[in-house]
């Protein structure tokens, strides 16, 4: 069993704690953290290590095999919890829909302002096309900017920086600082050293 134990002891706010066992029919590794406000958090670990289970362990979309994560002490599995947690990982359309189409869709149910996420993540070219037009990476930045905009609490990221080149990547991480300091946190599952390099911690999720 791969085993992870990180104790956090920082005095600022961790309204989102796990104390768990990760797992499918086997358990993958235990996980005891507190993750605090306005922090980025990385997993780093070889493929298969656990990071993606892990994550959506967190958000309460895969039950732990023991234990628990809290949000502001409720499960993360309570539906209560969905406007708090998201989950970013691999993008998917409605192949019948416009880009534009999407993005009109979002915010007539959460009202944020998309013009403005659409300008800031330079996808106005791409408005008048299906997702299935654009390359991976252009997806890729529909999804986290359709992500990024809503202000959840907690933003957890499962290889954010997927097909993206240098520039969006960079971009990426500037994001990731502006919604921390909003009052959220942000937990990466990732293999890009420069993420990594910018997190406020790293966790080493691994192999022994
Ligand atoms: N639905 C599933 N049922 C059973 N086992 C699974 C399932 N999904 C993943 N696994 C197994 O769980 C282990 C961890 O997978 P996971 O996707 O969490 O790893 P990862 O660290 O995110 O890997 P990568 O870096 O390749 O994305 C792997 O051995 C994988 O085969």
């Amino acid at each position: 069993m791969r085993i992870s134990v990180n104790i956090d002891n920082s005095s600022t706010s961790a309204p989102l704690i796990a104390e768990l066992t990760y797992g499918h029919n086997q358990p993958l590794g235990k996980f005891k953290k507190e993750f605090h406000i306005g922090k980025l958090y990385s997993f780093r670990g070889p493929n298969g290590c656990g990071k993606t289970t892990l994550l959506e362990t967190l958000s309460g979309k895969r039950d732990p095999i023991h234990g628990q994560a809290l949000f502001n002490n409720e499960d993360v599995r309570h539906l209560s919890q969905v406007s708090h947690i998201t989950e970013i990982s691999e993008p998917v359309f409605y192949p019948d829909m416009s880009v534009g189409e999407h993005f009109k869709l979002l915010s007539q149910h959460s009202g944020v302002d998309y013009d403005k996420i659409i300008a800031e993540w330079e996808c106005e070219d791409f408005l008048n096309l299906p997702p299935s037009w654009l390359s991976s990476g252009q997806r890729q930045r529909l999804i986290l900017a359709a992500h990024l905009a809503f202000p959840y609490r907690v933003y957890l990221a499962d290889e954010p920086e997927r097909h993206l080149d240098e520039y969006w990547v960079n971009f990426l991480i500037q994001k990731f600082r502006e919604v921390t300091q909003a009052d959220s946190i942000v937990i990466c599952a990732s293999h890009s050293p420069k993420i990594i390099a910018a997190s406020d911690e790293v966790i080493e999720l691994c192999d022994c």
